[in-house]
């Protein structure tokens, strides 16, 4: 949304803060634990009656626990998914934001990094950023290349912030070992998308916040937010309360 120009006409700008930072966390660290134990592939190895010998050693996934997971964007999101890594995994987590997050360093021993420290140093790197002019294709031919090529990149944020192309380039030339994303630049993706054909990447249809009690949480938060409008009251949770005056 153009906050500043519906602000400037004066009209109400609300959205669903806070609801969906766990529900998202939690898909976001499914995908991160599906892609590096590779079980989309060994759910369909199983399903396709091909399990008639013991698994072998180019089956194997990799580990997660106690790995370095570097998180590009610690809001609120990704404090909920350092929070899982951390403290339930044993994950040591660098961060990358503009400003410091003091309270993702206290509570999960979080160290702030510059982005291409982050990058040569995480064996998974977690995409959280918010899509602004300034994140367009944060992730392209020159950061894939700067992480390690054991390492893997999951994208829970938005399409537009990576390169797609250069995210296929890396995965194929194997400078990362995997992807896991929840997002794409077009969305529904087209299924020609030459991501698709690529055996190192999990994909899922931007389900992030799509379980049964968020989305009635945050449609509930949305209803309330009309009624409020409507009546002409302040809304729970108003994007531009300057509206209102002071
Ligand atoms: N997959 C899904 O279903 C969902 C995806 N999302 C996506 O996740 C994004 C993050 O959500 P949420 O955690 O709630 O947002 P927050 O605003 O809480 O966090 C965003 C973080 O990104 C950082 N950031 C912003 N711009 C930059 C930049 N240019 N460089 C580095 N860091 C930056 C911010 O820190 P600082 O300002 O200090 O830079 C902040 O820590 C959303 O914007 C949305 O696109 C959200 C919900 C569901
Ligand atoms: O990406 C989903 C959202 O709610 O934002």
């Amino acid at each position: 949304m153009d906050v500043a120009e519906l602000t400037k006409r004066n009209i109400m700008a609300t959205n669903t803060p806070g609801i969906l930072d766990d529900t998202t966390a939690d898909a976001i660290f499914g995908l991160m634990l599906s892609t590096a134990r590779r079980i989309p592939e060994l759910n369909q190895f199983v399903k396709d009656g091909k399990w008639n010998i013991s698994l072998q050693p180019d089956q194997y996934g990799v580990d997660v626990h106690h790995k370095t997971l570097g998180i590009i964007g610690m809001g609120n999101i990704g404090s909920a998914i350092a929070k899982r890594a951390n403290l339930g995994f044993g994950m040591n987590i660098l961060y990358h934001n503009r400003s410091r997050n003091k309270q993702a360093e206290e509570a999960y021993q979080a160290i702030y990094c510059d982005l291409d420290e982050l990058l040569e140093q995480s064996d998974f790197v977690c995409l959280m950023v918010p899509a602004t002019k300034e994140t367009e294709k944060l992730m392209g031919e020159r950061q894939f290349k700067k992480m390690k090529n054991t390492a893997i990149f999951i994208n829970g944020s938005r399409g537009k912030n990576v390169d797609e192309d250069a995210l296929y380039d890396a995965l194929q030339n194997k400078d990362i070992l995997a992807a896991g994303i929840d997002v794409f630049t077009e969305e529904p993706t087209n299924p020609k998308n030459p991501l698709l054909s690529l055996k190192n990447i999990v994909t899922l249809p931007h389900i992030g916040s799509s379980t049964t009690e968020c989305e009635y949480n945050m449609s509930k938060l949305a209803a309330d937010n009309l009624k409020s409008g409507l009546k002409g009251e302040k809304p729970p949770s108003i994007i531009n309360p300057e509206i209102f005056g002071n």
